[in-house]
């Protein structure tokens, strides 16, 4: 799949330096070549939850904290680190994060009233697992769409995790989402989690799912351990329950890959999608954008009336996926699922 070269963060942000911050940098930093990786799976009120050493032998439990040389650069759950200082992962003991190796995939979520800033949540994932329920609550397509969008942009693979299929059939929806190609798995009560099972097999996984939908239910049966590791967490960080916006790395059993569950996280910030991004996970429509479109198109048709009706781009040129699809260069269903997805970028988050 099509990555995005650069994946700016918050990171990137110029900040004009105060006065005293033109002072020229001197000291070189210690290369802390003697650094343990480590792996982070929570993160609480400035204290994270890792895995030194992950994957060895020596794969242990440590807490640590910022290095004040990171400086204004975030640590997120799904991060690569390099750990120094105490990382014996004994009781009580605190090591230090003194890098963030670079980054794969960043999800991403939305500005909301406490907080202006969209923050990314989870690094270095390559799945989005987007669990919906076919029934009780109903399923919400534009909701799924939007998601769609943010795992793309995010440079992760989607799957659609369809639950409750004791309740109501799945045939609509997979319907609606095949022109797209979007892998998805079916469960039920009482059913085999062998096929979702498949689809996590080796891979870093991020859950996502409105309340009610059985996100919490699959991650018990996928990770028996989950009750556990959610309050050796909060035994570690000091809290008290989960708290709802943080996101949690849980590995499969069999060290078979990770699922990083995410309670609080509804809904991802798309204000920053550039189209490209999200085309970019359709080969054949990619193709056609490259060849037929100008500069800046967003794709959508310019027609009064059509998704988007919006009036043609800077030049004065139109969407060139129409007379692409019209070729026969790739289908008209998989054009509109596409622009449906682009549309839902608009608006309200929900
Ligand atoms: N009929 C049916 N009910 C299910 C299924 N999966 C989960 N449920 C029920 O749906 C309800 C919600 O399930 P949870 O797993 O708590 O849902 P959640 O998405 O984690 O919701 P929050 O905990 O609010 O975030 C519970 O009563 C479950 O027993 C299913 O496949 N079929």
């Amino acid at each position: 799949m099509a990555r995005r070269t650069k994946d700016y963060d918050e990171d990137d942000v110029r900040v004009r330096p105060g006065r005293r911050g033109s002072r020229p940098r001197t000291r070189r930093r210690p290369a802390h070549d003697d650094a343990s990786p480590g792996f982070v799976t929570a993160v609480d009120r400035g204290r994270y939850r890792c895995l030194a050493d992950p994957g060895t032998a020596d794969e242990r439990g440590v807490t640590a904290m910022r290095a004040r040389e990171l400086g204004r650069k975030g640590v997120v759950v799904g991060d690569r680190v390099a750990l120094v200082g105490d990382v014996s992962g004994a009781p009580d003991t605190l090591a230090r994060i003194v890098r963030v190796e670079p980054r794969t995939s960043s999800l991403r979520r939305t500005a909301d009233d406490t907080d202006p800033f969209e923050r990314i949540v989870v690094a270095n994932a390559d799945q989005l697992a987007i669990v919906t329920a076919l029934a009780d609550p109903e399923p919400r397509p534009r909701m799924i769409d939007r998601q769609l969008v943010a795992a793309y942009d995010a440079g992760m693979e989607p799957l659609l995790c369809l639950t409750k299929a004791d309740l109501a059939g799945p045939e609509a929806l997979i319907a609606e989402y095949a022109p797209l190609g979007v892998p998805y798995v079916v469960t039920r009560r009482g059913g085999d989690l062998d096929a979702l099972r498949a689809h996590l097999a080796g891979r870093t996984s991020v859950l996502v799912g409105h309340s009610g939908v059985g996100k919490s239910t699959l991650v018990n049966a996928l990770v028996p351990d989950a009750e556990r590791a959610v309050s050796h967490v909060n035994a570690v960080t000091g809290r008290g329950r989960h708290t709802s916006s943080s996101a949690i790395a849980l590995e499969l059993p069999g060290g078979d890959g990770w699922i990083i569950d995410t309670p609080g996280v509804r809904s991802f910030g798309l204000a920053h999608v550039e189209p490209e991004n999200v085309i970019n996970a359709f080969d054949d429509l990619a193709r056609g954008a490259a060849e037929r479109c100008p500069p800046l198109c967003d794709h959508l048709p310019k027609e009064p009336g059509g998704l988007g009706g919006r009036p043609p781009g800077e030049a004065g040129q139109s969407c060139g996926l129409d007379g692409w699809v019209a070729e026969g260069h790739a289908s008209q269903a998989r054009l509109d699922s596409l622009r449906r997805l682009l549309a839902s970028r608009e608006g309200e988050a929900e």
